[in-house]
Formats: structure tokens, sequence, C-alpha cells
């Protein structure tokens, strides 16, 4: 299907938006008649521009407060749309999205709206063009999609139709089942656009806190399938109002946009028919193959590494890269191309069933290809770029053939760390969104719930956990005020082991600093949850610190942080699934001093 973009969408000029939207693969924009407003191009020249760059103008938006109003509002109302059109002529537009009233509406009537909409569709029809009318989830008396359809329907004129937009409708709660009575020739644009759950006024929330397909809570796949089972054949066009996107790069945006539209497409063609989607279809991981870490010394990893029971599985025979195992966990520590860098997370290895197939599809979806030296005798390995530039590789069944390019490892591992539980990515703020389409759509995680803000203390962390079905695969997402970015407390590897204080006291016999708790942790912990004095003490002089609900409990601890990285040891008993949040703030506030 076609796919375009509402010129809102993106920043910059009119011109900046045509260019990154034709760049990244759109076929066609919606023009938001404030970017032509703002433009110093002619229509004339912005449809040179968009022959240029291969672009059609889809749509000409919006077109507010037109219908319900008396008749003498209503002439005004001709007159303004009859100058509209003629614009449009010039810009070789055929469709114009009307919104529903919300201003100067007076008159609470299906047949006077429908009267109304017949009359601009004559004039509409004089020029040649179209109109589609949108329920804006606020408009005064129509603010339900299936109310603008019954108008258009009374309105019975073949230059009337409505446009439907998946915000008003899902933010409205609205079933989404209806849009299958529609015709599917009269349902003369769509427009998509996701959002998380928010409790506020649907307007701002409208305004400021849309978000592309994927990346929010409406069920934007579903929506999609009812829209084509109409028989809709007309764009797929994204209508994103959303304060970041309008401060970030323009060309990231429009790709991160188009990645959302190839992903939703795929989706939603499953569940039409069964199971042949657009791209490869990829099983999520079912586990991590490694855990990169990168810097211009490893040398104080692999001391801690040692400490917490992990055994030198060897050094790549090419490479400046060292190898550290215990039970499945798989750390890579990486010298190479590290110049000046502190210790960081660098690189993720997923197993998946197909490596080759996850690496097709992450490329269909735009994802940036990362290119690795390999020899000839090496297993040449799939990776792409996460948004915040962490390389994702693919790799496996059921553990990759890599780990046989390493050499000369000494010593057995301890038992008590067995895999690698979750790994806490930092996001600067402008990539969040970005990153969970991308975690979505690329790797097939889901994020668990519409995530939780934590009080850090130098800002507020914004956390939402993108995990595959059975949880082998846990990638909590942080978005780190912008004073912490490149602070201690950005990113983690978390250990599951299986007895989090034993694995403490062999690491503080070793020589590991643990992160200093509070004792006012403890006090709160215990008057919380309510602790005998015995297992408190034993808690609070090993420096572990504890979770426990309905689902189980939790043991866990911090090492220090060497550069940007620091590991935790994770217990999870009878099932617990969460991530001792209530940790997190007392974690930032010790990391911190
Ligand atoms: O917020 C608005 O005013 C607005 C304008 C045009 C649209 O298509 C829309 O969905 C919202
Ligand atoms: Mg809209």
């Amino acid at each position: 299907m076609r796919r375009s973009i509402a010129t809102v969408c993106l920043s910059g000029s009119l011109v900046d938006k045509m260019h990154a939207a034709s760049a990244a693969g759109f076929d066609g924009i919606e023009m938001f008649e404030p970017d032509l407003v703002s433009s110093e191009l002619s229509p004339e020249e912005v449809v040179a521009l968009a022959a240029r760059l291969g672009l059609t103008l889809d749509l000409y938006q919006p077109f507010r407060d037109f219908e319900g109003v008396g008749e003498e509002a209503l002439v005004e109302n001709l007159r303004r749309a009859e100058a509209k059109f003629r614009l449009m002529n010039r810009l070789g537009i055929d469709t114009m999205l009307v919104c529903s009233n919300v201003a100067t509406a007076t008159i609470d009537s299906d047949q006077v709206s429908a009267d109304q909409l017949r009359r601009m569709g004559e004039v509409a029809a004089e020029h040649g063009v179209r109109i589609a009318f949108e329920a804006l989830a606020w408009g005064r008396f129509v603010d339900d999609y299936r109310r603008s359809w019954r108008i258009v329907e009374l309105a019975d004129h073949p230059n009337v139709g409505v446009c439907l937009d998946s915000f008003h409708i899902l933010s409205r709660g609205h079933d989404p089942a209806d849009i299958e009575r529609i015709p599917g020739d009269k349902i003369f644009f769509l427009q998509l656009a996701d959002a998380p759950a928010l409790s506020m006024d649907v307007l701002s929330w409208s305004r400021h806190h849309r978000v592309f397909p994927g990346e929010g809570s409406f069920d934007l796949p579903a929506f999609l399938a009812h829209v084509l089972r109409a028989g809709y054949d007309g764009p797929l066009s994204l209508e994103v109002f959303n304060d970041t996107f309008r401060q970030t790069d323009v060309d990231r945006t429009a790709v991160h946009a188009l990645r959302s539209l190839v992903w939703l497409e795929d989706q939603s063609q499953r569940i039409l028919d069964g199971s042949e989607g657009l791209l490869p279809c990829v099983e999520p991981p079912t586990g991590f193959d490694f855990v990169e870490v990168k810097a211009e010394d490893t040398s104080d990893v692999e001391v801690m590494l040692g400490q917490l029971g992990f055994a030198f599985r060897g050094r790549h025979r090419s490479k400046p890269v060292s190898l550290w195992t215990s039970g499945d966990a798989r750390i890579v520590l990486n010298e190479q191309h590290a110049r000046d860098t502190v210790a960081h997370l660098s690189a993720i290895g997923f197993l998946v069933a197909e490596p080759d197939a996850a690496g097709r599809r992450a490329q269909e979806l735009m994802a940036p290809v990362v290119h690795r030296r390999t020899y000839a005798t090496e297993v040449p390995l799939q990776a792409v770029e996460a948004p915040d530039g962490t390389e994702i590789f693919f790799g496996g069944p059921p553990t990759s053939a890599w780990i046989d390019e390493f050499h000369g490892g000494t010593g057995t591992p301890g038992e008590l760390v067995t895999a690698v539980d979750h790994v806490n990515l930092a996001q600067p703020w402008q990539d969040f969104d970005e990153a969970v389409l991308f975690f979505t759509s690329v790797l097939g995680l889901e994020a668990e719930d519409a995530g939780v803000e934590l009080a850090g203390p130098r800002g507020l962390v914004r956390s939402r956990v993108m995990s595959s079905p059975l949880s082998d695969v846990r990638l909590p997402l942080n978005v780190v005020p912008p004073a912490d970015e490149q602070s201690p407390s950005s990113q983690h590897v978390a250990l599951l082991c299986s007895d989090t204080r034993a694995a403490v006291r062999r690491a503080r016999a070793a020589g590991l600093s643990i992160l200093p708790v509070p004792a006012n942790y403890y006090d709160d912990l215990q008057a919380r949850l309510g602790l005998d004095d015995e297992f408190r003490r034993e808690l609070e002089a090993l420096g572990v610190m504890y979770e426990r609900d309905a689902t189980g409990e939790y043991f866990n601890a911090y090492t220090r942080t060497i550069g940007q990285v620091f590991f935790e040891l994770v217990e999870r008993r009878d099932g617990y699934s969460g991530y001792g949040a209530s940790n997190a703030p007392v974690r930032m506030a010790a990391q911190r001093r």
C-alpha cells in the first residue's frame, strides 16, 4: 500500500520535511496547512519539488469549524472553503480533510450537518476535489466516527466521505469493528497514530503525546485490519503530533516513522490472512547469546568478573577480545577500536531460531547494518544498530559457534551465576519511543506494561521493560535525565544467580565492593514487609536488597560502577517477575554518592 506522512510529524521547514520523507522512502505527504503558510515556496514550487522528490501530495489539512452553524456563518464558511479548493487546484491535491466543528457549531443535528456538507461537496465537485470529514475526539457535537459516517451517509454526495484517524477513535474507546460497515470507497483517507495510555484531557493528549504505531498502547494492527476489511485502498498515512519528534533530527524521525508503517502493515496482514505477513516472520529471541562491554582497557572489568565467579574462557584468535562465562552467561570484553573510551555496553547478542532471517527482517525495517570485520574462517554474524547505538547481534541456535573462536581459557566458573537475567539500556530522552518500536519490530519483543516513572536524584527516570513472551529476554529501557546520560547509573547487566546472598559473600571474599545501601532503606523494608531482625541484619550486612510481592521474592545487589557499566546479581524466587523497582531510586542515590 502507499505510505504517507503528515508534515506535522516532522521538524524543520516544509522543504526539510519533504526531503526527509522522500529520503526515508515515503510515497506521499499530507500537507499540513501551517507548514505551507509559513513556507517561502509558492504552491507551484511545492508541486515541482514534490515531483522531483517522487512524492505525491495526498491531502490538504485541516479545514476547521465548518458544519453545524447558522446560515450566515455557513455562507462565510463556503467562501473560505472555496478559497482553499482553488489553492488545492494549484497544488494538485484532490482531498481536503474537514475536522468536525469544535468551536462555532450551534446546531446539534445530523440532518443539518449533512445538508451543509452536501453543499460543501457541491462546491468541491466544481473544483474537482473531495472532502474527507473527520470526527475529532473533542468535537463540539460530532466526536465519534460512527456519527461522522452517519452524517456523510445522509449527505449522500460523491465528493463527501469520511477520514478515519485511529487516535480519535481509540482514545475515546470507540469500537473500531464498526468501521467494517463503512463502504471502503467512502473512506476517503486514513490517519494512523498510536498513543500511550494517559489519563488527561483528550485534546492535550492528542496534540502532545501521539506516537508512531507500535510505541503506545493502542492496538493499531487490529484497527488497520478493520479498515482494510472495509475495502479501503488509499494511502496509510501517519499523523503524529508529538513534542519530541518536533525537535529531533528530521531525517532520523522520517526513517523511524516509516519503520512503524512497515511493521504495522506486516502485523495487520498477518491478522487478515492468518500468517503470511510482508516481513520475514521471526520468532522472538529465546535468550541472551552474549553481552559485550567495550573499553580501551578492560582489565578492571576482568577483575570484577573473576570476583563474580566468571571464568576466563579465552582470547579471540584474531581480535583483542576476550570471553568470560558463568553458566549460560557470556560476557565479551572488547578493546578493539576503543581508544579513549571507558567501559560501556556496546553490543548484545540474542539467540534466535533463524539468525539470517532475523537479519533480513531487521534490514527490511531499515535498521542500520553493523559491519564488523570477520575473517573467512570465522562465523559471519548478523548485526544491526539500535537507536541508542548498541549493536544487536543475532546468533544461535542453541548457542553460537562463535564461541569456538576463543582459545586459552583458564579456570572453571563458579556455579552461582547461571545466566543473564536482563540488560538495562539507557536511552537519551529523544530516542525512547523509537527504541520501543525498534525492539518491538526488529526483535519481536513486547512492552510488559505502560512503564513506570521513578524519581532519581537528578531528575525523573522513565522506564519500560521490553521482553520476549516467555521472559527469557528482558530489556528494561530507561530514559535517564540529560544530566545522567554519561553517568554511572545508566547501563547494567543483571546476572541471574541461584543464591544472591552466597554470590555476594563469595564476591566480597574475593575483594569486590558491593554498592553500599543506607540503613534507612532497611528500616523502610522492615517496616513495609515485616521482616524479622535476623533476616534484616543479614541483608544489611551484605548490602543485598530485597523485594516481595504476591508472585514471589527478589534478592539483588549491585557492584560498583566501572566506566559506565555495573553489574547486578539477581535471584528470583517463585516466579517473581519484577525488577525490584522500589530499589532503583536508592541505588541511583548510592551511585551518585
Ligand atoms: O489537533 C487538531 O486540531 C487536529 C487537526 C487535524 C487532524 O487530522 C487531527 O487529527 C487533529
Ligand atoms: Mg487526524
